[in-house]
């Protein structure tokens, strides 16, 4: 399709997914389920999952009885519009201005530079009839930062910019359809006014005289539209792995090289352990990211119950927790899914294995809702924060309760003698525990030797975000080993997921052996042992390879590969594929007569042939 067709036919789609939930009617979880299945991004995404949020947290409950009647019903359409285009990441930089006129009542929007061109929003090119627009808010020549406010963007009739607002689509997006069914958008405001009732004033408010009041709840709640996105991005980043993983393991299953025996039919290549060294970890991470997925699920409903009885004690965490997750999740989700694609061989470059389109959508998960640095040096902070408050009295609690056995962790040497012992999961945590304790009480260490704590935490920012990542890690195979610990039907599931639990986990000790045998978290003669139960982890996961991946239960529609088919009739299927392709039409090309044959002649007469 070209772009104009791709638009308009994930137009289509969306408006018919609309239907559907109204008609059958579909429940919430349904809902989402559809739009997974729809499997394109479209502006239905950010209408529901962040202009719609956006106004329940923001917004007042006059503001809420207004606007979401509308939304609900989409008799209005939402986007998002926070990034400009010179300010992603520093939200506090963004230059868009919102300055009270107290004798009309208005605030007026305007776009003072280029660079404030509001600029990435999905939905805002060519379909919203609103926005949330992020602006600075200026009373009385004061600045008073950034805050979201409800603007119309286009004309009810007619769909034309209202005047004052100049819109568009930002261009074409990295791969051929992947992100391009989106119209990210840019949007410039000339002195546009609004009523002073569109400020979202939950969170802090401008009276009629002009009067800026600030709320008693923290600033940062206007940032938790982000983090609801966040938690869900990591959900998202199994569907997403278990599905290229998927792909790969059901091709290698198939796919045969190398030593045939007496004219025997050649090795599957998923026997190979090399195959298998790049590949079970991945399918161990897509289970792991499902259930560390569900278990931030559980901490986000946790936290916005404790918001609403104004308890913001663990806002902190709820911020690292989502900020660094959706971090970690998505770089490994992106390069897992790279990595399935050279595991496919030359087959998996080929469109129609299905990889190349899921690279394209999935990797931008690496930078909206936050680029993945920016989120990992927000874990970074709280570490440090963390561990300056140790010995004050104050008892870390929750994802970093480990901390609060610091004495212990920071002299601690791990107990494993034989390669078994790294099946038990208390000492496999306490590895964990003690690389990420020990790798952020040292970038806590070296910062005391700055006197400007921010100048020494730019010189240190690498150190920090492995500190933090490996905080990260220790989140997931602990939430792991806590599934494993709970309910799960039948003993021959469980022993699987045992045997994936401890491959994710010693797979990362593999990767990141720098960090801990320079912590001294083990030696390396535990780090061999690791690498021995790993192999044989692995020789234990592949019988049962295939049928794991058969569990994530996605149809051969879903998947739209060929090579990830269910029953493994490949190769006949990539000849059905070839031949559908236009080039394939006819036999002699278009371009024959007018390129390729003047030059074969013009050989032919030279050589006298
Ligand atoms: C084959 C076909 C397949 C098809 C598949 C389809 C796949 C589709 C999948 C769809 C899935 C999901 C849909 C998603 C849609 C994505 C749309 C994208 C939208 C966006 O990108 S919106 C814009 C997002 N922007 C950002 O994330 C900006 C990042 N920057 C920030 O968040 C912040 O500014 C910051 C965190 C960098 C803060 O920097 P700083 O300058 O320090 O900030 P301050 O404002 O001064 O605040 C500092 C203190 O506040 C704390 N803080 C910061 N953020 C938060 C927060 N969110 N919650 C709570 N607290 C927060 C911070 O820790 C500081 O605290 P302290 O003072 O230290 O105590
Ligand atoms: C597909 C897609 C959809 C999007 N949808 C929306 C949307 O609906 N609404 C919306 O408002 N926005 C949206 N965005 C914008 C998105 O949120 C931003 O692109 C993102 O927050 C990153 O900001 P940036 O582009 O300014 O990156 P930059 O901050 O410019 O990053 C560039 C580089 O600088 C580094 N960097 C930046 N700051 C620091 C620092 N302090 N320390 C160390 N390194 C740093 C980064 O790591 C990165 O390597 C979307 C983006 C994409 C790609």
């Amino acid at each position: 399709m070209t772009r104009k067709e791709l638009f308009k036919n994930t137009l289509r789609k969306s408006v018919h997914a609309w239907k559907l939930i109204n008609e059958l009617p579909l429940s919430d979880d349904e809902s989402l389920m559809l739009r997974h299945f729809m499997d394109q991004p479209g502006f239905l995404d950010l209408h529901w999952r962040m202009f719609v949020p956006a106004i329940k947290g923001q917004g007042t409950e006059e503001q809420k009885q207004k606007w979401l009647p509308l939304a609900n019903k989409m008799q209005i359409i939402g986007c998002y519009a926070q990034t400009e285009l010179g300010h992603g990441s520093n939200v506090q930089g963004l230059e868009t201005t919102a300055t009270f006129d107290p004798q009309t009542d208005q605030f007026i929007l305007h776009s003072p530079t280029q660079t404030s061109s509001k600029w990435w929003p999905g939905g805002l090119g060519k379909v919203s009839t609103h926005a949330v627009i992020y602006a600075r808010l200026i009373t009385d020549g004061k600045d008073h930062g950034v805050h979201g406010f409800i603007v119309q963007l286009r004309n009810m009739d007619d769909h034309s910019p209202l005047p004052g607002i100049t819109i568009g689509d930002i261009g074409v997006k990295f791969g051929n359809g992947a992100y391009n069914s989106m119209d990210n958008g840019f949007l410039m405001f000339d002195k546009f006014c609004i009523p002073r009732d569109q400020m979202l004033m939950r969170l802090s408010k401008v009276t009629r005289e002009g009067k800026y009041v600030p709320s008693d709840v923290p600033r940062q709640l206007m940032y938790g539209t982000m983090v609801s996105v966040r938690q869900t991005i990591v959900s998202n980043a199994s569907i997403a792995m278990a599905r290229a993983v998927c792909i790969a393991t059901r091709y290698s299953a198939v796919r045969r090289q190398f030593g045939s025996q007496n004219g025997g039919i050649e090795t599957q290549v998923i026997d190979y352990k090399t195959q298998q060294n790049r590949l079970f970890p991945l399918l161990a991470s897509a289970y792991a990211f499902r259930f560390v997925g569900e278990w931030l699920k559980w901490l986000y409903t946790d936290v916005t119950q404790r918001l609403e009885a104004s308890d913001f004690a663990t806002l902190p965490e709820a911020h690292a927790c989502t900020a660094g997750l959706k971090s970690m999740t998505t770089s490994a989700t992106s390069d897992g899914i790279e990595e399935c694609r050279k595991l496919c061989g030359g087959h998996g470059y080929l469109w129609c294995s299905g990889l190349p389109e899921l690279f394209a959508v999935y990797v931008p998960a690496c930078t909206y809702e936050g680029d993945n640095v920016v989120l990992q040096l927000q874990v970074a902070r709280f570490l440090m924060k963390t561990v300056s408050q140790l010995g004050s009295g104050k008892a870390p609690a929750g994802t970093t309760a480990y901390m609060g056995r610091a004495k212990h962790l920071l002299q601690c040497r791990s107990s494993i003698r034989k390669a078994e012992d790294w099946l038990n999961p208390a000492m496999v945590l306490e590895t964990f525990e003690a690389r990420a304790l020990r790798m952020a009480v040292s970038c806590a260490n070296n910062l005391s030797k700055f006197e400007n704590q921010e100048q020494g935490f730019s010189e240190l920012l690498a150190d920090l975000v492995e500190a933090a990542i490996a905080h990260c890690q220790l989140i997931v195979v602990s939430k792991f080993i806590v599934k494993l610990e709970g309910e799960i039907k039948g003993k021959g599931v469980k022993n699987q997921l045992k045997n994936l639990c401890y491959i994710y986990a010693l797979h990362l000790i593999h990767k990141h052996l720098g960090d801990f045998l320079s912590t001294n978290s083990i030696t390396s003669e535990q780090a061999s042992l690791a690498n021995h139960q790993l192999r044989s982890l692995y020789t234990q996961v592949r019988p049962n390879a295939v049928a794991l991946v058969d569990a994530f239960d996605y149809t051969d529609h879903y998947l739209g590969s060929v090579l990830g088919r269910y029953d493994g009739n490949v190769y006949p299927k990539l000849f059905e594929e070839a031949l559908k392709d236009p080039l394939n039409d006819t036999v002699v090309p278009d371009g024959y007569h007018e390129y390729i044959r003047p030059l074969i002649k013009q050989h032919l007469r030279s050589a006298r042939l």
